[in-house]
């Protein structure tokens, strides 16, 4: 495309991406000191990762990193010896989680290797009573007709999106949707006539918790409804943006599904089975946290998002690396930028970073003339996005 705007950096102070680097990744820190007991060691690593971040550059992997030739390949050696500040931001955001897990010895041997340094807070939320509320309006859904149902499962997922814990350390209270609706583009009716009974819905998970339970609740609905033959969830292979789901926060998810009253038992029964007769399959690539956009897909998730009927992608993280990290003029059309992508996909996200397309030039001007920037990245304003 020859109009591209630039892939979005960190370095321009005041902007929304300098603030996470600068305010939003020094607080992950210490949110994470607080989570446990660590030893003197971690703490100097948390200390010189905290120093590296807003004042050092970026710094090789350790020598016996399991990943280095990995991190290599996805541009470690042109940004080492620069500034955090001057990487893409989205791979400055990456490289930051995976020197967080090496701090706190996540992948180390050691007493805590494969400790989740988010799970105390992704477990506070897993059994808030905003979850069991959540889960008791499934027994509202029973003996709705079938498109009723499915229809408020897909916004219980897309709403989800909300429950970040990440964006909640620096958006605390961005309710209000103001007078643009709270959805700026809804192609769901493109949606579900992909769901023909035969294939494979694919759904790349976003945040853990209070998202993931709805995700799930919407693969057991198309799989028990048999929209589709089997699904694909495909979460993180470690800790990542603090509340990102991994396979350990699935089986979370189910046991407080399983563990619930009401309906929502049934669903995780479902899932549960589901899972055991291979119609539901968990997957964890490590490009699921790779610092790069879905145009670099690896040919095994490009041969498998080819194959599927349809692949969900959830979030604000996933949509900056589905359409591309850039500022586009937001009336871009959804469908040009995705064009690369190697089957239908269909994206749910609450609007949190500056990365917008598809929305027609009257919402866009509503939206400016209402609320400024601001809606780009309060997290009120959501939308559903098809590409068949
Ligand atoms: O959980 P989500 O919806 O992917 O949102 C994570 C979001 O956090 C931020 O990176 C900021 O840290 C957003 O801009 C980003 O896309």
């Amino acid at each position: 495309m020859s109009d591209t705007p630039p892939v979005i950096l960190g370095d321009v102070p005041g902007s929304f991406p300098y603030s996470v680097l600068a305010e939003r990744h020094p607080a992950i820190i210490q949110q994470v000191r607080d989570a446990f007991p660590y030893d003197p060691e971690r703490h100097r690593a948390l200390d010189a990762l905290l120093a590296s971040c807003l004042k050092g550059v970026v710094e090789p992997l350790p020598d016996a990193a399991h990943d280095r030739d990995r991190w290599s390949a996805w541009g470690l050696g042109e940004h080492t010896g620069r500034s955090w500040f001057a990487a893409p931001w989205l791979w400055s955001e990456s490289y930051f989680y995976r020197r967080l897990l090496d701090a706190v010895g996540y992948f180390a041997p050691g007493p805590w290797q494969g400790i989740d340094p988010f799970r105390p807070a992704k477990l506070t939320e897993l059994d808030a009573p905003e979850t069991d509320a959540e889960l008791a309006a499934l027994d509202d859904l029973e003996g709705r007709p079938a498109p009723e149902a499915a229809t408020a499962l897909l916004h219980g997922s897309l709403w989800g999106n909300r429950a970040d814990l990440g964006f909640r350390l620096s958006a605390a209270g961005a309710d209000a949707a103001g007078p643009v609706p709270a959805l700026v583009a809804d192609d769901s009716d493109a949606l579900w006539p992909l769901l023909t009974g035969t294939g494979i819905l694919c759904l790349i998970a976003d945040n853990a918790g209070r998202e993931l339970v709805p995700d799930l609740l919407l693969i057991a609905h198309v799989l028990h409804r048999r929209l589709v033959e089997r699904a694909v969830l495909y979460v993180k292979p470690y800790p990542y943006y603090v509340s990102d789901a991994t396979a350990a926060d699935v089986l979370d998810a189910l046991r407080r599904l399983r563990a619930a009253p009401g309906a929502a038992a049934a669903y995780g029964r479902r899932l549960w089975d589901a899972l055991g007769e291979g119609r539901l399959v968990l997957r964890a690539p490590p490009f699921a946290a790779a610092p790069l956009p879905f145009t670099d897909l690896p040919a095994d998730l490009r041969a498998e998002f080819g194959a599927a009927a349809l692949t969900v992608v959830k979030g604000d993280l996933n949509y900056r690396r589905l359409v591309g990290d850039r500022r586009w003029p937001p009336t871009t059309p959804f469908a040009d930028l995705t064009a690369h992508f190697p089957g239908p996909v269909a994206a749910l996200r609450t609007l949190k970073s500056d990365v917008i397309c598809g929305l027609d030039a009257r919402t866009e001007a509503a939206l400016d003339a209402a609320e400024g920037d601001r809606w780009r990245t309060a997290g009120s304003h959501a939308l559903i996005q098809v590409r068949t």
